[in-house]
């Protein structure tokens, strides 16, 4: 797993956390204030747009979970070498809308060993920003309710408290394995709150990125 900065000083930023927390709100709100701060910004998401994420975004209803990890997890290397890596090496900021964290969490609701999903994922680079959102279950299912489900984990009643957990050690293994990341309760923030937050650690994250360049 990579730990070292990016060539050229581009920063990447993984948004995480369970279905319907407000992840692509976020991601949407972030790249928007960061591209108008000057910087250049790459937004994506994970599954994909490239053809292995939109097969696996096609078979997340009809596909078992040992076939979806697999996808998912080839998804994050084509992701990575034809989308991301380039956008990194030309100095850009690449914020991705799920990312390692979805992979360790996701496919554990279909009982797949999570040992397996981290062989799966581990040769996967680290991001140097990881902001892994939170909230209460209760919140989190009224936000889901009101933007409406398209799958099957979405429409899963006891499975955003299982994933609330799992992104906790997902994050945690991300941070050992060299991750800046910073939870976010979202529990009682707005969106706008959320996004202020997350832009100070975005900044806070550059400006320890350009101490160790400089050292
Ligand atoms: N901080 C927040 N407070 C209240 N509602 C929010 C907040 N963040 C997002 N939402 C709303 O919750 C719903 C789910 O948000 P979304 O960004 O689609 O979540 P995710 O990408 O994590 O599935 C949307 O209707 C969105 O407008
Ligand atoms: C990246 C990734 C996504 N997924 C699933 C989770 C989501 O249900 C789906 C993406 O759907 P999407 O509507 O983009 O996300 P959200 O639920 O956050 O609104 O893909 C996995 O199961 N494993 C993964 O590794």
């Amino acid at each position: 797993m990579t730990t070292t900065p990016p060539a050229g000083g581009g920063m990447f930023i993984a948004v995480d956390g369970p279905s319907g927390v407000g992840k692509s709100t976020l991601t949407r709100a972030l790249t928007i204030q960061l591209g108008q701060d000057g910087h250049t910004v790459h937004r994506t998401a994970e599954p994909s747009g490239g053809p292995i994420g939109t097969l696996a975004r096609g078979m997340t209803n009809t596909a078992d979970g040992l076939t979806l990890a697999c996808l998912y997890a080839a998804d994050r290397y084509y992701h990575l070498a034809h989308e991301i890596e380039p956008r990194l090496a030309a100095g850009a900021i690449v914020i991705t809308d799920r990312y390692i964290a979805s992979g360790l969490v996701m496919q554990r609701l279909d009982d797949v060993d999570p040992e397996l999903l981290w062989a799966l994922n581990k040769r996967a680079r680290t991001p140097d920003l990881l902001l892994s959102l939170t909230a209460d279950d209760d919140v989190i299912r009224r936000r889901l309710t009101r933007r409406g489900t398209h799958n099957r984990y979405q429409d899963q009643h006891t499975s955003s408290r299982d994933e609330a957990t799992w992104h906790k050690e997902a994050a945690e293994h991300l941070a050992a394995t060299g991750a800046v990341v910073h939870a976010i309760d979202t529990t009682h923030l707005s969106a706008n709150a959320v996004t202020a937050l997350a832009h100070r650690h975005v900044y806070d994250a550059l400006a320890a990125q350009e101490e160790d360049t400089a050292a």
